[in-house]
């Protein structure tokens, strides 16, 4: 909105200095100088609270105010340290535009650089293998040079199935490309495109019949589980096939490295050279750890170097179709510019999803982390990597701008110059060679080259370790949205994929790499700072648990720990907590969100801190204190008829019995009870003034708990809260009061 209207126009060169038409603008948002004068205001606010704080802590004459004073003190720093990183977003964002129509104007085709596209995916069940042949096909039909662009397919799965399904794709793939590019079509995803076009041509409905076909195809061998004989037509699909002998298993199998489609031979039905399209899955072994999809993605950028080594990479999910045939002419604007390339690491693209619900109620959509963080880093060194949709320069993965970091044989450095066909056996034994799973023992993979290990957020990790080094890179958000992924539709799926990146972000934020420190040190403060408070996110779960217990078992005991209405700190208080949430729904909305999104996007901030964040930080500390170990468990695209259509009405899927189910009701029950006895003292008459701030609280979580009493109590869909979950937390619930009770005594 606000954002949109101040991109700039074509007219003023910037990069190119005025001899060519510009490639890109870049301008601050307007609200830049209001959020300045806020923050100070603000920041003066939040010392008079911990003054506050500390004045009642000193003159506290028993244990028990001691201690909630000390409860409230800590939380409240802990949401002082997210208000101040927040600060690092607003103090410089900024918004870009790009003009690919001017590229031609400066470059010819022949001379655009060539692409090498990486989708990971990990497992038939959870990803469909259909949804992913969507995905490479959407991108195989780029409007960019097809014999430039090669797809590699990462299968940590080690699924025959998977296989499968891009055999067929490859056949379907000559006639889908011209097809495409003929008719100038957008949603170059089969999917999306006959989803949105019910009126078809004859060409469009004779394709449609070739990829309902397809499609069946590879649903029917999902279904069996396996490949049989007659779905395989060619001695060399069999002979590919044969390698899923009896002792092949995911996890543990050698190396499948299978060239589906050459560039170099194969033609398309119009006569014009395909994409590259390879299948490969890593040599797995039990033994040797695999480092989740960083380890996938280091096995591609070596397997790739070898094969074809495209000086552009662009990473993929499974799930991220592309949405824009033009979005690699976009970021050639960026890539392409003299001025802006020797140190530019990455261009990232938003991630944007669809099939969203009209309320986004599990906040899939992320708008502050996925698009108002992002305008504030792009204004500082630039964004932190997301995991997909981002063009990297190959370069990035190996040292700093500066000084190479060189690996071990010569065919994996960024430089080599592939001149054998893929398919030759040299280039194929290489393949294999640096797609075993013991290549990297002993290498600087996943330490000073390539994507890094360590944590369950690779992406994070890697892009904040790239900018340490002293790369910068740019934000990419243009009005079409360039990629489209898949959204986790039940509140468990949703839960688990947030618990996975508190942990991972801990695990980087409790590193020798900390931002907090190391960051600090090597990116300056406000990028410290920025990536510092991705890293320590799982630490909203202390103030968003204080407030959801403490002031509520304190009401119900009579307790009243915060300031009176007549009282001038209860202004304070009122401002602090008007001033966050009001700046944050101006964010929110002038970042183009609804009213209704904002709302559940600061539910599920909640519901995120009793539960996921909670989980996360002490499975994390587990873990660091060698107690138990985690894995990355990806999130399920797979869509549950009755599931879908609960999702698609707005309605919280529970249904089955989770811990964070258990954290979650406990704390909807407490409130619930708390502020029915704070009405009941109301209405006796007493002391309003005194009740009133945590009357607020838990009315305000009451509200926000409306879908939990509404599974417990009155639904009988699949999706209601488990009986097991409610007993749980009732009794969590009576716990938690008794023992307040004797604290409260
Ligand atoms: O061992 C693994 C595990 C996962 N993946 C792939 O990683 C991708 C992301 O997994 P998903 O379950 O969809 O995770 P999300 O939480 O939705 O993904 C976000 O968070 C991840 C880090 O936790 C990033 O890797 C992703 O890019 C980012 O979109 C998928 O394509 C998977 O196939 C692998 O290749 N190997
Ligand atoms: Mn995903």
């Amino acid at each position: 909105m606000g954002a949109r209207q101040q991109g700039g126009s074509a007219i003023q060169a910037t990069s190119t200095g005025g001899r060519h038409p510009s490639l890109h603008t870049v301008k601050p948002l307007g609200r830049t100088l209001f959020n300045r004068v806020f923050a100070t205001i603000y920041a003066h606010s939040i010392l008079a609270l911990l003054f506050y704080h500390a004045k009642t802590l000193f003159y506290s004459t028993t244990l028990v105010s001691f201690s909630v004073t000390l409860a409230f003190l800590i939380s409240d720093l802990v949401l002082a340290f997210f208000w101040v990183s927040t600060q690092t977003f607003r103090m410089f964002p900024v918004y870009r535009k790009q003009f690919p129509e001017n590229l031609k104007k400066i470059m010819e085709r022949s001379d655009f650089p060539a692409l090498d596209v990486f989708i990971c995916t990990a497992d038939p069940y959870k990803e469909p293998p259909i949804s992913v042949v969507n995905t490479a096909l959407s991108v195989m039909a780029y409007d960019y040079p097809t014999e430039k662009i090669s797809v590699y397919v990462s299968d940590d799965g080690g699924s025959a199935l998977t296989l499968f399904a891009f055999m067929e794709a490859s056949k379907f793939a000559t006639h889908w490309l011209p097809f495409c590019k003929k008719n100038n079509i957008l949603e170059r995803s089969p999917e999306a495109y006959f989803e949105l076009n019910h009126t078809c041509t004859s060409e469009a409905v004779s394709i449609k019949i070739i990829y309902e076909s397809m499609k069946v195809k590879v649903e029917r061998v999902l279904e069996r589980g396996k490949v049989d004989d007659e779905n395989i037509t060619s001695g060399q699909e069999r002979e590919a096939f044969n390698k899923w002998a009896d002792s092949f298993t995911r996890q543990d199998h050698p190396a499948v490295i299978q060239v589906l489609l050459d560039a170099s031979k194969d033609k398309d039905i119009a006569g014009y050279s395909m994409p590259n399209l390879i299948y490969v899955s890593r040599e797995k072994s039990k033994a040797s750890p695999h480092h989740f999809k960083a380890g996938a993605l280091n096995a591609l950028l070596r397997v790739s170097g070898c094969m074809t080594n495209a000086p552009i990479i662009l990473t993929l999910d499974c799930d991220s179709c592309s949405n824009d045939p033009e979005t690699p002419l976009r970021a050639m604007c960026y890539l392409s510019d003299p001025e802006t390339r020797p140190q530019l690491a990455y261009v990232q693209f938003p991630q944007i999803f669809r099939g969203i619900n009209k309320s986004d109620i599990y906040n899939a959509e992320f708008k502050r982390l996925y698009q108002i963080n992002v305008m504030g880093f792009d204004g500082l060194s630039g964004p932190n990597y997301l995991g997909t949709g981002c063009f990297f320069q190959r370069r990035a993965f190996y040292g700093s701008p500066s000084s190479l970091a060189s690996p071990e044989i010569p065919e994996l450095a960024p430089d080599y110059i592939v001149d054998k066909p893929i398919q030759s056996q040299s280039v194929l034994a290489i393949a294999h060679q640096v797609a075993s799973c013991n290549y990297e023992s002993r290498s600087n993979w996943g330490s000073k080259i390539g994507f890094r290990y360590g944590s369950l957020s690779e992406d994070y990790h890697t892009g904040f370790r790239m900018q340490c080094e002293g790369w910068k890179s740019i934000f990419c958000d243009p009005d079409r949205p360039a990629f489209l992924g898949d959204v986790p539709i039940t509140l468990n799926d949703a839960l688990n994929q947030q618990k996975r990146w508190s942990i991972g972000l801990l695990e980087v934020g409790f590193s020798k790499y900390s931002p907090a420190t190391f960051g600090v040190k090597s990116i300056g403060l406000l990028m410290g700072l920025a990536y510092a408070q991705s890293a320590f996110w799982a630490m909203w779960s202390i103030p968003i648990t204080t407030y959801a217990f403490l002031p509520q078992l304190a009401l119900l005991n009579k307790v009243y720990i915060f300031p009176k209405v007549s009282e001038p700190w209860f202004f304070l208080y009122a401002f602090l907590f008007l001033g966050a949430y009001g700046q944050d729904f101006l964010d929110f909305i002038l970042a183009g969100g609804s009213i209704q999104r904002w709302w559940s996007d600061q539910r599920f901030w909640i519901i995120r801190g009793i539960s996921s964040y909670v989980f996360g930080s002490v499975e994390f500390f587990l873990k660091f204190l060698g107690i138990s170990a985690f894995g990355f468990n990806v999130t399920s695209k797979v869509v549950d008829h009755e599931q879908s259509k609960r999702y698609g009405q707005g309605i919280f899927e529970f249904g089955v019995h989770s811990p964070m189910f258990v954290t979650l009701t406990a704390a909807a029950i407490i409130n619930l009870i708390s502020f029915s006895q704070g009405l009941v003292e109301v209405f006796r008459g007493n002391n309003l003034e005194g009740l009133f701030v945590q009357m607020f609280i838990s009315g305000f979580a009451v509200v926000n708990s409306w879908p939990i009493y509404e599974a417990i109590a009155w639904r009988k869909d699949k999706g209601k809260m488990p009986i097991k979950t409610s007993i749980i937390a009732t009794l969590l619930a009576g716990t938690l009061y008794t023992a307040s009770c004797f604290v409260f005594l």
